[in-house]
């Protein structure tokens, strides 16, 4: 019988199937989707190439609190999960564990077994009271991990979950929260990722102005949260992974912000990550602490 295209594939459009033959050729697209993790994201790679290639920063065993901004479907959180004990690396995130009643867990819900919660911004008012790790049945990984974004996304083991926009102002505080706990009183992160990215509009300026917002953002709350390096108690300075789009303004906010303020800043093109997109991480390694400041005002 000869072949007759079904209306769904008539209705596609030439952008989307140009997308869509992307899809297929993406050798990480087919690594994600034959990968026994089975990552929720393509990005997971990027985490994890980055991760290998920049000295394992997501497996020192001094690793107590991680929080991984725009964090939805969940790729990066599950990598962090990973590397600190919460799940096996070879997890597969599709089948839940047999002896676990709904794992996927309702908004709100608080899982204790797994030391997972996922809220949204409205419902935390009595979400942070803060739980200690050790008193966590069946808590198995090591430290904590906070995720944050706009849109829902299904727990991870270990991960607690905010759905919020970080750049509303009760952001930042409602994040601390989360953070600080009977083994993490100071509310600190070692790591900070960003990968948040708000979605293009094709205007170059209102583009970059949103980039710009969400590198700032990420700076204030890395100026309060992250841990300063104390040498004498040999603690060293936290670690930022920030994503930015390619532009002028961009590299000044890297030289008048990010370099002053860490002890190194990498720029880094992940092999995962397209070559045709205009993304790229810095990774800012050993935070000085708000001691020595330097800010910059954007014009
Ligand atoms: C590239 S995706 C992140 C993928 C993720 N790292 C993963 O591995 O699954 C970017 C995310 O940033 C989120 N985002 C963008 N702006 C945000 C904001 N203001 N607050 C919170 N999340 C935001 C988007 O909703 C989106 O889910």
């Amino acid at each position: 019988m000869p072949f007759r295209p079904s209306p769904v594939v008539l209705k596609v459009r030439p952008t989307q199937r140009s997308w869509l033959q992307r899809q297929f050729r993406d050798p990480y697209v087919k690594q994600r989707l034959s990968h026994p993790s089975a990552y929720r994201s393509r990005s997971a790679f990027k985490l994890l190439e980055l991760n290998e290639k920049w000295g394992g920063f997501l497996e020192k065993t001094d690793l107590r609190a991680v929080v991984d901004l725009g964090a939805a479907p969940g790729g990066w959180s599950q990598v962090v999960a990973g590397k600190m004990g919460w799940i096996d690396e070879g997890f597969d995130d599709i089948d839940p564990p047999p002896d676990v009643d709904g794992y996927g867990l309702r908004d709100g819900a608080k899982h204790e077994r797994y030391g997972s919660w996922s809220v949204k911004e409205k419902e935390t008012a009595d979400i942070f009271n803060p739980l200690s790790l050790k008193e966590a049945p069946g808590r198995v990984g090591r430290g904590i991990i906070v995720a944050v974004d706009l849109l829902h996304m299904a727990p991870i083991p270990g991960v607690q979950t905010i759905q919020m926009d970080f750049l509303s102002p009760k952001a930042a505080d409602l994040v601390t929260a989360a953070l600080t706990t009977r083994e993490n009183p100071s509310g600190k992160a070692d790591v900070v990722l960003s990968d948040m990215a708000a979605n293009f509009t094709g205007s170059i300026v209102t583009d970059r102005e949103a980039c710009l917002d969400i590198c700032f953002a990420v700076f204030e709350f890395v100026k309060k949260n992250l841990t300063v390096a104390d040498r004498v108690r040999g603690i060293r300075g936290g670690t930022l992974l920030l994503k930015h789009f390619a532009h002028p303004l961009l590299q000044e906010f890297r030289k008048k912000v990010l370099e002053p303020n860490f002890n190194v800043v990498y720029y880094i093109k992940p092999e995962s990550s397209r070559a045709a997109s205009a993304e790229g991480y810095w990774l800012c390694r050993g935070w000085k602490g708000e001691k020595d400041l330097k800010t910059w005002t954007r014009s």
